[in-house]
């Protein structure tokens, strides 16, 4: 489900002339279209490649979606937006590259895959992007980075494509984007499974479950919303829950002992980058 509704008055999108064209529309790939169409990106701009379209997306045909368009029906495209798992790239990404000119630029958002391979395999000036899924409500967060043949235009465009669905930070060096995605990109799981565990603690502690279940997902859902709306740095919010010799204090005792979360979230991020190296090969 994709409920992006407009994040900015976002004119690149408006004034965008050519093709978009999007290379797989699951998750990610749907809620960023999604994102685009709610910013006022002309539907009648954008393209999608995808052999499983989903319901929701074929619907978008009635606005002027292309779905499935050939390479002459798709004309010049500006931006290919490839959001296709990396293990299917080297295959899917051949079938990309009539569809690429040196005009084009290619905008990857899949993890582990390299601007150099995005280059060997699609061509085109590669904008290599990590976002989360969060992005499916306007609240996503985007890592990006350049490679060297990209124009300001381009960069602009692609600014404005991930910002659709939240927010968007740029660095300089690829080398950060593993760390990134195991950060930002997976993040979000890292928090469900705390609403997971918090309501299975809560039954073990004796809560009927539906009532453990409302607790973790109100919870964790609406200390994350004081996180962002606070000025206040994420170590004094818990600070401000933790009365000196009371609950939460003895709660924390455990979750900040050895080994403790910190530990553990130690070597989650480090799995996770990891895998995002591995992913690269
Ligand atoms: N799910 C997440 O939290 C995040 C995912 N990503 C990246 O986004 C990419 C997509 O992930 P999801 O959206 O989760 O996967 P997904 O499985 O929901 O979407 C992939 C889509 O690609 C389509 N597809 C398969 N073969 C294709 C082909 N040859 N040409 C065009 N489309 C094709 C599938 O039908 C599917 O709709 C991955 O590379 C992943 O690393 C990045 C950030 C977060
Ligand atoms: O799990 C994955 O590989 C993708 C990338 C970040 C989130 N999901």
């Amino acid at each position: 489900m994709f409920v992006v509704t407009a994040v900015a008055d976002n004119s690149t999108l408006k004034n965008i002339t050519g093709t978009i064209l999007l290379a797989g529309a699951g998750k990610m790939g749907g809620a960023m279209l999604t994102g685009w169409l709610a910013g006022g990106l002309d539907p009648r701009r954008v393209a999608v490649i995808d052999p499983q379209l989903s319901p929701e997306i074929s619907a978008l045909a009635a606005k002027g979606v292309a779905l499935n368009p050939d390479v002459k029906a798709a004309g010049a495209v500006e931006t290919l937006v490839v959001a296709v798992k990396p293990q299917m790239f080297r295959e899917a990404g051949a079938r990309m590259k009539p569809f690429v000119s040196d005009k084009t630029s290619v905008v990857s958002i899949m993890a582990g895959t390299t601007i150099a391979s995005l280059q060997e395999v699609c061509g085109g000036a590669v904008v290599r992007a990590m976002p989360n899924t969060p992005a499916a409500i306007g609240r996503g967060i985007t890592v990006a980075v350049a490679a060297n043949n990209v124009s300001a235009q381009q960069r602009a465009v692609a600014d404005a494509l991930l910002r659709a669905t939240g927010s968007v930070e740029w660095v300089d060096d690829e080398g950060l984007m593993d760390a990134v995605t195991a950060v930002s990109g997976s993040g979000p799981a890292y928090v469900f499974l705390l609403a997971e565990e918090l309501a299975r603690a809560g039954v073990e502690a004796g809560l009927p479950e539906a009532l453990a279940t409302t607790l973790a997902r109100e919870t964790v859902s609406g200390a994350g919303e004081l996180l962002r709306r606070s000025d206040l740095a994420a170590s004094t919010l818990r600070q401000n829950v933790t009365s000196p010799g009371g609950t939460t204090a003895a709660a924390l005792e455990v979750l900040m002992g050895l080994p403790g979360l910190r530990d553990l979230m130690i070597r989650a991020i480090a799995a996770a980058t990891r895998r995002s190296k591995e992913l690269a090969k």
